[in-house]
């Protein structure tokens, strides 16, 4: 078997086009488009290439988008003086700080100072709560985008055995409530799992969320399984790679999600699609 490309890079720039028109309707009713603030906090260099992608897809979109670039020496104080702002601006529908913050800054203060109706990354307690609840409000964006490429499968979720690796708040954990909320059985790993093979090779859904190159080996996949590759590494030479083995991974499975061109431009595509929702639940509409 040789796996069928689940091609993110095509669907989201389908879902884009849908989330165009529905904006331009938006902004015909209530005389503004969806807004989405920004802020980058010092000077790392991935942080910049997805700003930029983020910041270029909603102008595509239609969307007002600004910018807050802020020096590494920002305190806390400021910046929560500037999510206050934020808060308070009607042109504004959604803010995404992102992710990772200087050492000094705390990121679970900041997450919480958000207003969780303009919280479209989904990491406020109340819309972690709310996902948890099975009610969500605004999901977080990485998982909503996997659970509409998984859609596209065409695959019968309930049922099926999904395995995740990683745990992290914005990944890992809000993946494994989705797929849960899917009626799939979950299992999640990380750093401590023993027989981590065993547990892959169990999966009907495979998500890799671990942040290093190939770390998932071709002889780890259940043949005919669904591949969700997280994993944004950058090589020495400059190369983009996924935390699957692709290759050998893709000779087994039925789908599987390229990197780049997977779950990365359907992450930010969730991003747009969130910062409308909660436009629309700032215009009660
Ligand atoms: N495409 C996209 O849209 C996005 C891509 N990413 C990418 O996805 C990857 C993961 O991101 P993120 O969740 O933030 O990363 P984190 O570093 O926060 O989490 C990594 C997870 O992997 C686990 N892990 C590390 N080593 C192992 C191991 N040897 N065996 C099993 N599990 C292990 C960790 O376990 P433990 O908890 O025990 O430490 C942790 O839970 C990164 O490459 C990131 O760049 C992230 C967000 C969006
Ligand atoms: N508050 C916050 N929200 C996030 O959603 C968030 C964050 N912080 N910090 C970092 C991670 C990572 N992330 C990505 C988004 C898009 C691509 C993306 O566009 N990837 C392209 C290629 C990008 C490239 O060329 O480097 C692709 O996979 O095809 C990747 C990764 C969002 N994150
Ligand atoms: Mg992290």
């Amino acid at each position: 078997m040789t796996a069928a490309l689940l091609d993110g890079k095509a669907i989201a720039a389908a879902l884009q086009g849908e989330i165009k028109q529905r904006a331009a309707l938006f902004a015909e009713r209530q005389g503004r488009p969806p807004g989405l603030a920004v802020i980058l906090v010092g000077d790392n260099l991935a942080s910049q290439v997805y700003v930029r992608n983020k910041r270029r897809a909603c102008a595509e979109a239609g969307f007002h988008s600004a910018l807050h670039a802020l020096p590494a020496t920002t305190t806390q104080a400021e910046l929560l003086e500037l999510i206050n702002r934020l808060n308070a601006d009607p042109t504004i529908d959604g803010i995404l700080v992102q992710l990772p913050l200087p050492e000094d800054l705390d990121e679970s203060a900041v997450t919480e100072c958000i207003c969780p109706t303009k919280d479209v990354d989904g990491f406020h307690p109340d819309n972690v709560g709310r996902l948890v609840l099975r009610r969500p409000r605004l999901r977080p964006c990485t998982p909503k985008g996997i659970m509409r490429l998984l859609a596209e499968t065409g695959a019968r979720l309930e049922g099926l055995d999904a395995v995740v690796i990683g745990q992290s708040n914005i990944v890992g954990r809000p993946m494994a409530l989705e797929l849960l909320a899917a009626r799939c059985t979950v299992t999640i790993c990380h750093s401590r799992t023993r027989d981590l093979a065993d547990k892959a090779r169990s999966a009907d859904i495979l998500v890799a969320a671990v942040g290093r190159p190939a770390f998932v080996p071709g002889d780890w996949i259940k043949r005919g399984a669904i591949l969700i590759d997280v994993g944004i590494n950058r090589l020495a030479d400059g190369r983009l790679v996924g935390d699957l083995e692709f290759a050998t991974c893709a000779e087994r499975a039925a789908w599987i999600t390229p990197v780049p061109g997977g779950v990365g431009p359907m992450t930010i595509a969730s991003l747009l699609e969130n910062t409308l929702e909660a436009a629309e639940l700032h215009a009660g509409a």
